[in-house]
């Protein structure tokens, strides 16, 4: 429950390449809030039911990385980052920040990551639909999600400062 948090939880999603892994680091330096990787999480304790050999990676285990998370969300002061959104508990988390990209930029970072083929236009249209927005709504509260644009630099910078203004208001109105 969010009333017995001390510190706010806080979901960072959005299509692969949008930004999550640059904003959350730069954040958990700003604040000392725990930068809590899903994928790499799921990586170090084999949370994987099978491979996708459509999309050439490991399809996650949900409830096997939800349960290894569980503990560590109860304190609050942790900055979760995850390409999907929905099969987290609603409970967990004080706000949702959704970044987007336009699909020139999008585009350029993905295929210098070295997607090619299916996986790459299939994420280009999964952040052209809003697939990741749509899923994020669908899933929390309509007034704790926000959508972020992450299409340069700037951008970034300000929303580490937006994130970080939102930690130090939900730390006063606690008090
Ligand atoms: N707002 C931004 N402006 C410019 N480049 C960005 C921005 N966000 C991310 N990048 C770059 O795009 C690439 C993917 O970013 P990353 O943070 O790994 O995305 P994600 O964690 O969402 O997959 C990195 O090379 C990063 O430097």
């Amino acid at each position: 429950m969010a009333e017995s948090r001390s510190l706010p939880n806080i979901l960072i999603t959005g299509t692969p390449g949008v930004g999550k892994s640059t904003l959350c680091q730069q954040l958990a330096e700003r604040t000392n809030f725990q930068w809590l990787e899903v994928g790499k999480l799921a990586k170090e304790n084999n949370c994987y039911e099978e491979f996708d050999e459509v999309y050439h990676c490991p399809v996650l285990h949900e409830d096997k990385i939800l349960d290894l998370m569980e503990d560590q969300m109860t304190d609050g002061g942790i900055i979760v980052d995850y390409h999907g959104c929905d099969f987290f508990p609603e409970r967990w988390f004080d706000i949702v920040f959704v970044l987007r990209t336009n699909n020139t930029a999008l585009f350029d970072r993905l295929s210098k990551r070295g997607y090619s083929g299916k996986k790459l236009e299939d994420n280009i249209q999964c952040e052209i639909f809003g697939t990741i927005l749509e899923e994020a709504i669908d899933s929390y509260k309509k007034d704790s999600v926000f959508e972020l644009s992450s299409n340069n630099a700037d951008e970034m910078d300000e929303n580490v400062e937006q994130i970080v203004q939102w930690i130090e208001q939900w730390k006063q109105n606690k008090m």
